[in-house]
């Protein structure tokens, strides 16, 4: 898959004639999956190539709606989607005041015939545009004689709207069931495996502790059954995320850390994908290291009876 990152105004260049699913698709989750396998579909039967249009950083955030958007899938982790999903090509545009507040005839003319768009396709709630005034209507209305345009109905799960703030809300309250069924694959980011307290190894469950790739969307604090994917290979684990009360006082933010299960190695530097499988239970402040212990125990069993369960 070819990246292009661009800004406005665009440089003149010749681009391939192609067919553009249009949107911020932060999760990759299953109604842009529909979108954008659309584009492909439409492509591949007119012969063209198949590529999608992105923003970078998150419209919200630059029009100060909202300080910071934390992400499902920050741009690294949205082109190793796309990429699963065989598209040709990605644009990014580089989302500024400026491009915000072009108007929906100058998206088209500027932006969408200056790439040789000969198609686009979008979902039916797509805006774009200053204050988001451009719809899919307005985008039939100006294509006409240029570009086709197909827009697709809204996907739902539970007769509701799949969203990337629905996946948000579900990942923040530890539904990672629901999660699942709303991204048809399992949440997972990337984080490398740093130097921790090496307090894990003492008590007998050593743990790779995590600095995340990228400015993922912070996971509630608890623990997890998870798979994790490095080299290769694929290992069960547990993961703790949060403060680690039992041990540890005023931490400022929360540690990620990870224990594979019947594993021995080095893992220090090596870069580790983790999919979360179920959510156990919250984090708790033990009365000490024997009962921390104990409980890390029974996490790791239960993980083990689940993992099976997920996998089969
Ligand atoms: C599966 C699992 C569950 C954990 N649960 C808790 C917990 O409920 N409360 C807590 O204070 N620490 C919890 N921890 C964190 C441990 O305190 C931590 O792994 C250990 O102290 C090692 O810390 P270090 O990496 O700083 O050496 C958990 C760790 C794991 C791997
Ligand atoms: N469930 C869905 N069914 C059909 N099209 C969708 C669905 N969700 C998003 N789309 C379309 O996919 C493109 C990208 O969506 P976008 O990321 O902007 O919104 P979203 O997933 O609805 O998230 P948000 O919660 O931020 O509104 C848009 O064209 C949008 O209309």
């Amino acid at each position: 898959m070819q990246v292009f990152e661009l800004t406005y105004p665009l440089k003149e260049r010749d681009y391939e004639p192609s067919i553009v699913a249009i949107g911020f698709f932060d999760g990759v989750h299953l109604g842009h999956q529909k979108v954008i396998k659309r584009a492909c579909e439409i492509a591949r039967s007119r012969n063209l190539v198949c590529g999608v249009m992105t923003f970078d950083p998150h419209p919200k955030q630059v029009m100060g709606i909202k300080d910071k958007i934390d992400q499902i899938t920050p741009i690294h982790s949205k082109l190793k989607q796309l990429e699963t999903l065989h598209v040709d090509f990605t644009y990014i545009i580089q989302f500024t005041k400026e491009f915000a507040n072009i108007s929906p005839e100058e998206f088209v003319e500027n932006i969408l015939l200056k790439l040789n768009v000969r198609g686009i396709v979008v979902g039916f709630d797509f805006t774009f545009g200053y204050k988001g005034l451009g719809t899919p209507k307005t985008l039939v209305e100006l294509s006409q004689g240029y570009f086709t345009v197909d827009v697709i109905d809204s996907y739902n799960y539970k007769r509701e709207k799949i969203s990337s703030t629905r996946v948000r809300d579900r990942l923040l309250s530890g539904d990672i069931h629901e999660v699942r069924s709303l991204l048809g694959r399992n949440y997972s980011f990337y984080g490398r495996v740093v130097r921790g307290d090496q307090l894990g190894r003492t008590i007998g469950f050593p743990t790779a502790n995590l600095e995340l790739l990228e400015d993922y969307l912070i996971l509630k604090n608890g623990v997890y059954v998870v798979k994790v994917n490095f080299q290769g290979k694929t290992y069960p684990g547990v993961m703790n995320i949060g403060y680690k009360p039992t041990v540890k006082q005023n931490l400022k933010s929360p540690t990620y850390e990870v224990h594979l299960i019947d594993f021995d190695g080095d893992l220090y530097g090596q870069i580790l994908e983790v999919e979360l499988l179920d959510y156990i239970r919250g984090e708790k402040k033990f009365s000490g290291i024997h009962e921390l212990k104990e409980q890390i125990y029974k996490d790791t069993l239960e993980a083990k009876k689940a993992f099976v369960n997920i996998e089969r």
